[in-house]
């Protein structure tokens, strides 16, 4: 049976039935869109002229300030404090929509640009809900497909969460982890957050080495990521985790930069009344990244091409994304050999040394970091001043997440993205893919208003 209908099976929600039948109709109304502009995300009148009765059309409106929620929701004073601890002083346009939805416990599909502050509009309802530490199991699970943004969410849950007790956990190795969390353990820990394998490790075991049943929010960080399927996907994954949130009053949310029809689609056939927010144009860059193409003819020019964009004079921190880790380690070696300060960060480096790789970059021990897409998504370094694709990036949607490395939380970024003659000639096989990616991206970069090689919007679009 195909996971997509695995995981619709597995629902306990009434619109569900729709997908496993025949006539996939959704429940009236099954979403609700709310528009919003990064720049203003106060939809406004449609909202505001919808009842405020607890019908499906109602929607909570949305906070201007973090103290309406106190005022509004009640919200714990000492999650308000944190709050504006880490410098939060008002909410980002996603914050101020999906915060008040979730809170009214309702199920959210929601699409913000990279760097808005997904995370914490949806830990700070999570945290209001736990209220406080129980000993009760997992009450919140978020998911997120690398172990670098699961222990990145988990660092802004244990800082919004200082002072109230939660006990935020990390799935660090699924042997210790059974003997921590399984049905034996004294239960004292509220939220997990974890990539799926690992839990999925924990949950194929016969009896499963833990137990999710109490669990009253899942979310689901980088949605599409998260439903792609194939060998590299996780969706298997995603199925089983799911059918082990086995809660009746569970919720779930899905957030990503990107959108996905198949996520839209399982959301509105198994979400109850699900809510989905999209704040900007679907699929669109971060507008604070200054997105730049180069033409560099060939695979020696782009050494070339660096070369010229280091002594020009770049100010680090610099990423540098390429696409695998062969790539990677043969970047590094060059880039060692100039004597350049860099460090390189692919799957097949450990766990430790992708944690210290991590540790240095972020203490500005090392200026140039050369990664593959494992570090694409979510990823939240502070004032990357500079993304370079080296290669170029597959899909328009791996090109969005890869520049949103940069131009986050305010600041403005620049992207430059290398292309040679293979990369937008001989349509031919796979390279007609790529041909559809420079398509794709260029015309992202038109609607971003970047500079575009007027040729490239010519390209023909080939047929996919
Ligand atoms: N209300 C706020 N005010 C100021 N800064 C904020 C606010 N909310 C979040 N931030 C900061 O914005 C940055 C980006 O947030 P976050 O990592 O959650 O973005 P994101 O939308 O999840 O991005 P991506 O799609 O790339 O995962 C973080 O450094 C975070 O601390």
């Amino acid at each position: 049976m195909d996971v997509f209908r695995k995981l619709c099976a597995g629902t306990r929600k009434p619109a569900a039935c729709a997908v496993a039948g025949t006539a996939s109709q959704p429940s009236e109304p099954a979403v609700q869109h709310i528009p919003g502009r990064p720049e203003n995300a106060i939809a406004g009148s449609t909202r505001r002229k919808r009842k405020r009765t607890k019908t499906a059309a109602y929607i909570p409106d949305p906070v201007t300030s973090f103290d309406q929620l106190q005022s509004t929701y009640n919200l714990q004073p000492r999650l308000l404090a944190n709050i504006y601890k880490a410098g939060f002083d008002s909410p980002t346009p996603i914050q101020m929509q999906a915060i008040p939805v979730m809170i009214d416990r309702r199920e959210i599909m929601a699409q913000a640009p990279t760097g808005s502050g997904k995370t914490a509009a949806f830990v700070i309802p999570i945290l209001h809900h736990l209220r406080e530490p129980r000993n009760l199991g997992f009450r919140a699970l978020i998911l997120a497909p690398t172990r670098e943004l699961a222990k990145q969410i988990l660092q802004v849950c244990r800082q919004l969460s200082e002072g109230i007790g939660f006990r935020c956990r990390y799935i660090e190795k699924a042997t210790t982890a059974a003997n921590k969390f399984g049905p034996k353990s004294k239960q004292n820990f509220d939220l997990l957050v974890t990539t799926p394998n690992r839990l999925v490790f924990l949950l194929k075991h016969d009896p499963p080495l833990i137990n999710l049943s109490r669990v009253e929010w899942l979310v689901v960080d980088e949605s599409d990521k998260l439903f792609e399927s194939g060998f590299m996907g996780f969706r298997d994954q995603l199925a089983v985790i799911y059918n082990a949130c086995s809660s009746n009053n569970i919720c779930r949310a899905l957030f990503s930069a990107t959108f996905a029809h198949d996520v839209e689609e399982w959301c509105k056939l198994t979400l109850d009344n699900v809510v989905q927010v999209t704040v900007g144009a679907r699929n669109a860059a971060a507008h604070l990244v200054k997105q730049e193409l180069l033409f560099v003819g060939n695979e020696s020019g782009k050494r070339l091409a660096l070369r010229d964009l280091i002594r020009k004079g770049i100010e680090p921190p610099v990423l540098i994304f390429v696409q695998s880790k062969d790539r990677a380690k043969e970047l590094f070696s060059e880039f060692i050999y100039d004597g350049i300060n860099v460090d390189v960060i692919h799957a097949d480096r450990t766990q430790l040394q992708r944690d210290n790789t991590v540790r240095s970059f972020v203490e500005g021990k090392i200026w140039v970091l050369i990664c593959t897409e494992l570090m694409g998504r979510g990823i939240d370094f502070k004032g990357i001043n500079l993304v370079i694709n080296y290669d170029f990036p597959t899909t328009a949607v791996s090109y969005i997440h890869r520049i949103g490395r940069t131009g986050r939380a305010g600041r403005t970024g620049r992207a430059v993205t290398f292309f040679t003659e293979d990369d937008v000639t001989h349509p031919q096989n796979y390279k007609e893919k790529t041909l559809l990616f420079v398509y794709s991206i260029a015309n992202i970069m038109r609607e971003a208003g970047c500079d575009v090689p007027p040729y490239m919007l010519k390209l023909k679009k080939p047929t996919r």
